[in-house]
C-alpha cells in the first residue's frame, strides 16, 4: 500500500505546490490525479518517488518510509515504483529491446550494467512484455523510428519489467492523439489488473480519467478538493477543482517541463 501523509512541497522560488496532501492507494486501483494547470499534479506524482524532493510530510510504500531514505536505499525503493513519463524518456539511439531492458539496469552489478550484460531471464521477460504491449516485430528498431504511441508502449514496458509494486505515470497521454491516448490508458488498466498493482496517473483529460480510473483525486492550488469514484465527480466537484484555475479548454500547450530531472531516474540505473 502507498500512503501519502501531509505531503508538502515549497519550491526554492517560494511556490507552494503541495500544501499537505494525504491519501492512500492499494490493490490494483487506478487513481487519476486531475486539476487545472499549476495545481500541483506533476509535483505530487514526482514527489512520491522523490524525483522532486518534498519539503514536508511522509510517503510510505508498504513498510518502507520513502521520505527520509538515503541515496542508495532510495535507489532500491525506486525499483518498486515504475515511472512513465509524458515525453517517454527513451534513449533515442537504442533499440526498443535495449530501452526495455534498461528497466533492469538497477538490478545488475555496476560492471554488468556498464557492459549491458543482461541475464537470459531478463531477455526472455523483455520478449514477453514486448508482446504484451503489442510491440512484436519492432524490437530491433531504434526508439527514434517509432510513433508516439509505440514509444509510450516502450516506456510502459520498461517500467513493467522492473516488476514494480506500483506504477506512477506523469501525463502519459499528453503527447498523444486522442485514439492513441485511449489505447495507452486501456493498456495501463490491463497491466494494473493482470499484475495486480495500483497506478497513479497525472492526467489532464477529465474524460479519460472518468472512463479509466477507479478513483479520481482532484487537486486545486496544492490541496485535495475531491477524492472519490468517477460517478461522484458532479458539476459542483468540478467547480471546486477548476475554480479560479485555468480551465482545461483554455489550455494551450502541455507543459514540457517534466523532462528536467526525469533523466535522473534513468541515470540512476546506469544509463
Ligand atoms: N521546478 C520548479 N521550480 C519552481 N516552481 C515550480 C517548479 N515546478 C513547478 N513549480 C510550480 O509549482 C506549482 C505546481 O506545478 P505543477 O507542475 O506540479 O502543476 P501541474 O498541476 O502539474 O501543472 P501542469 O498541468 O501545467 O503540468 C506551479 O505554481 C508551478 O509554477
Amino acid at each position: 500500500m502507498l500512503t501519502v501523509d501531509n505531503l508538502e512541497k515549497t519550491y526554492d522560488s517560494g511556490d507552494k505546490a503541495l500544501k499537505g496532501v494525504s491519501f492512500e492507494v492499494s490493490g490494483n486501483e487506478i487513481v487519476a490525479i486531475i486539476g487545472p494547470s499549476g495545481a500541483g499534479k506533476s509535483t505530487l506524482v514526482r514527489s512520491i518517488n522523490r524525483l522532486t524532493e518534498p519539503t514536508g510530510g511522509r510517503v510510505s510504500l508498504d513498510d518502507t518510509v520513502v521520505t527520509g531514505l538515503g541515496k542508495s536505499a532510495l535507489r532500491d525503493v525506486r525499483r518498486d515504483m515504475g515511472m512513465i513519463f509524458q515525453e517517454f524518456n527513451l534513449v533515442e539511439r537504442l533499440t526498443v529491446m535495449e530501452n526495455i531492458l534498461s528497466g533492469r539496469l538497477g538490478y545488475l552489478s555496476t560492471w554488468n550494467a556498464f557492459r549491458r550484460n543482461f541475464p537470459p531471464e531478463d531477455i526472455k521477460r523483455a520478449r514477453e512484455i514486448l508482446s504484451r504491449v503489442n510491440l512484436d516485430g519492432v524490437e530491433n528498431n531504434r526508439a527514434d523510428e517509432l510513433s508516439g504511441g509505440q514509444r509510450q508502449r516502450v516506456g510502459i514496458a520498461r517500467a513493467v519489467i522492473q516488476r514494480p509494486k506500483i506504477l506512477l505515470a506523469d501525463e502519459p497521454t499528453s503527447a498523444l492523439d486522442p485514439d492513441t491516448s485511449r489505447e495507452v490508458m486501456s493498456l495501463l488498466t490491463d497491466i494494473a489488473h493482470e499484475d495486480d498493482i495500483p497506478i497513479i496517473i497525472n492526467i489532464h483529460e477529465v474524460d479519460l480519467a472518468i472512463d479509466y480510473a477507479d478513483r479520481i483525486i482532484g487537486l486545486s492550488d496544492g490541496e485535495i478538493v475531491f477524492n472519490g469514484p468517477p460517478d461522484e465527480l458532479d458539476q459542483a466537484a468540478r467547480d471546486d477543482i477548476y475554480r479560479g484555475g485555468e480551465s482545461i479548454a483554455d489550455r494551450e500547450e502541455p507543459s514540457a517541463s517534466n523532462n528536467t530531472d526525469s533523466d535522473d531516474v534513468i541515470a540512476e540505473r546506469g544509463d
